[in-house]
């Protein structure tokens, strides 16, 4: 079998506080990610999700572990990892064609494969006729569209996602889901989400990584193999599989007993 795309090998994260105290957010965690796949970092509020993105992303040192990409070990933030967080990062004063196409212009890439990849990256989130609009006059979820059409559109190996809709209304929320699906499926993207919503992690992903609150361990790797190999693009499809209800019941479960502790 291939070497996974990614390996996060036994990574933890000890913070400084004021007065000499520490806070251990991450300890221990390990798992891997397959390239083309979407993997999941689900559990409660303080469980280091967002830390351990960060590791990944290199815009936070780890205490200790290393994390691989492709073999190499990671030791701060680079091209090949795309970044879209909750809040809304597009810039205001360009438009939606310029914003897509702001970081290949710092990477050097020429003008037309620019244009070219800003066409291709809008039309697959859907917003083609937007393409000289400016992302103020968008919706949350158009401009959340924005931010992943421009990470794609470095052709990062892995699109990291920080609760990217968690700021959208639940209409919006779950056509984005589907949206994902899709943008994953038409380019290969290997994809890590941050999430609490345990039907957003079954939905998405072909692997959900458990995190246990403070400090965030692992808990417990979760395969949705209910899920068919072809990707569901409709979520009511989901809700009615055979297992999704038993996935649901036993995430909650855990979600209670870490909330517990
Ligand atoms: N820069 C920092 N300095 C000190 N403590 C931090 C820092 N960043 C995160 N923490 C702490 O680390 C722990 C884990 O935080 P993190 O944001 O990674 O959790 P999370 O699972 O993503 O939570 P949430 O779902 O609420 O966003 C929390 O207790 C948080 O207060």
């Amino acid at each position: 079998m291939a070497a996974p795309l990614m390996q996060v090998d036994r990574i933890s994260k000890t913070f400084a506080l004021a007065g000499g105290r520490t806070l251990t957010a991450v300890s221990d965690v390990s798992f891997t990610v397959e390239k083309g796949s979407i993997c999941a970092l689900l559990g409660p509020s303080g469980s280091g999700k967002s830390t351990i993105l960060r590791m990944i992303a290199g815009l936070e040192t780890l205490t200790s572990g290393t994390i691989r990409l492709k073999g190499q070990e990671i030791d701060g933030p680079g091209q090949d990892r795309g970044m879209v967080f909750q809040a809304y990062t597009s810039f205001d004063w360009l438009s939606v064609r310029k914003n897509v196409e702001f970081g290949m212009r710092i990477n050097g890439v020429p003008a037309r494969e620019r244009r070219e990849r800003a066409e291709h990256f809008i039309g697959l989130v859907g917003l083609s006729k937007f393409i000289d609009s400016y992302p103020s006059r968008l919706s949350g979820g158009m401009r959340q569209r924005v931010a992943i059409a421009r990470s794609l559109a470095n052709a990062p190996e892995v699109l990291l996602m920080d609760e990217p809709f968690g700021a959208l209304d639940a209409e919006t929320r779950w056509q984005m889901q589907e949206l994902m699906i899709e943008v994953a499926e038409a380019s290969a993207t290997t994809v890590i989400v941050v999430t609490h919503d345990i039907e957003e992690a079954i939905f998405l992903a072909d692997k959900i990584e458990f995190l246990s609150s403070h400090p965030g361990r692992l808990r417990e790797e979760i395969i949705p193999d209910f899920k068919p190999a072809k990707r569901i693009r409709n979520k009511e499809q989901l809700l009615e599989l055979d297992g999704f209800a038993e996935t649901e019941r036993k995430i909650m479960r855990l979600m209670r007993e870490e909330g517990q502790h």
